[in-house]
């Protein structure tokens, strides 16, 4: 652990109505952690990253990337500042290729370059992620997986220091999962920090140094990974909803 967090986020709040779906939430990511956000379906976890990435407007709290303030910049801002995120539901750009869609992130990420420049850059990425053969494919021709695998290579392509993954490793089957796992550290290996939303807890013991669970907007539970899924209130949260 550095003495300052890469990331520290403080009080962040979130109300859609007279829903509470982020309560005071703090947490802390040191620089080159993998850090995992679990919890039941609906207890805040998305919102906390759509609040760190701009992506919705906090109610209150602080968000701060190696001391820059994040909160109240837009979306944009918050890219090139180099925090970037994959969607749980993806969202690529289906009329484009694979390629176009990585290129996407690097010319509008941390660090632009030229589309002649991304075009050769992009290249390392999508053999990183394993889509080296359908670089020319149209996205909408992807498979679901191949989907997820552009997402990522286009939130990296962006430069960032912190990648939030939401529910990447869903809905792989085994052996995607350990190639998904293997590719997760060694991103971080190589200087990603990370903090994944993911109910794969398989993948959560293997890749996680700290894990915090959310309930109901809060965080209810953090520590190394063992210990926390161990815990019987943890294990309360999910299986009294019924959603591990
Ligand atoms: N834009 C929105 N407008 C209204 N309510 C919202 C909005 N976004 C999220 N919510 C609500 O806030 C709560 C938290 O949702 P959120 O998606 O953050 O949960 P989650 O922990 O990520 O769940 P999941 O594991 O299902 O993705 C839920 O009750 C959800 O319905």
């Amino acid at each position: 652990m550095t003495a300052e967090p890469l990331l520290a986020i403080r009080g962040l709040r979130k109300s859609f109505g007279g829903l509470q779906a982020v309560r005071g939430v703090d947490l802390d990511v040191a620089d080159g952690a993998i850090v995992g956000l679990i919890g039941p379906n609906g207890s805040g976890k998305t919102t906390v990253l759509n609040l760190v990435t701009g992506e919705i407007a906090a109610d209150g709290g602080s968000v701060r990337l190696a001391g820059q303030e994040m909160i109240g910049l837009p979306a944009f801002r918050v890219c090139r500042s180099r925090i970037a995120r994959t969607f749980q539901l993806v969202r690529i750009l289906p009329g484009m290729t694979t390629r176009e869609n990585v290129m996407v992130g690097r010319l509008f990420g941390a660090e632009p370059t030229t589309p002649a420049r991304a075009r050769d850059e992009v290249g390392a990425l999508l053999e990183c992620v394993g889509l080296a053969a359908r670089a020319d494919q149209a996205g909408s021709q992807l498979t679901y997986i191949d989907q997820k695998r552009v997402e990522l290579a286009r939130a990296l392509a962006t430069r960032p220091r912190v990648l939030l993954l939401d529910e990447w490793l869903a809905g792989l089957n085994p052996s995607e999962l350990q190639i998904g796992i293997a590719l997760i550290r060694r991103l971080r290996d190589e200087g990603v920090t990370i903090v994944m939303i993911e109910h794969v807890m398989e993948a959560i013991r293997a890749l996680c140094d700290h894990v915090v669970v959310m309930s109901a907007g809060a965080l209810i539970a953090s520590g190394a990974p063992d210990a926390v899924l161990s815990d019987p209130e943890v294990a309360r949260v999910y299986l009294g909803e019924d959603d591990a």
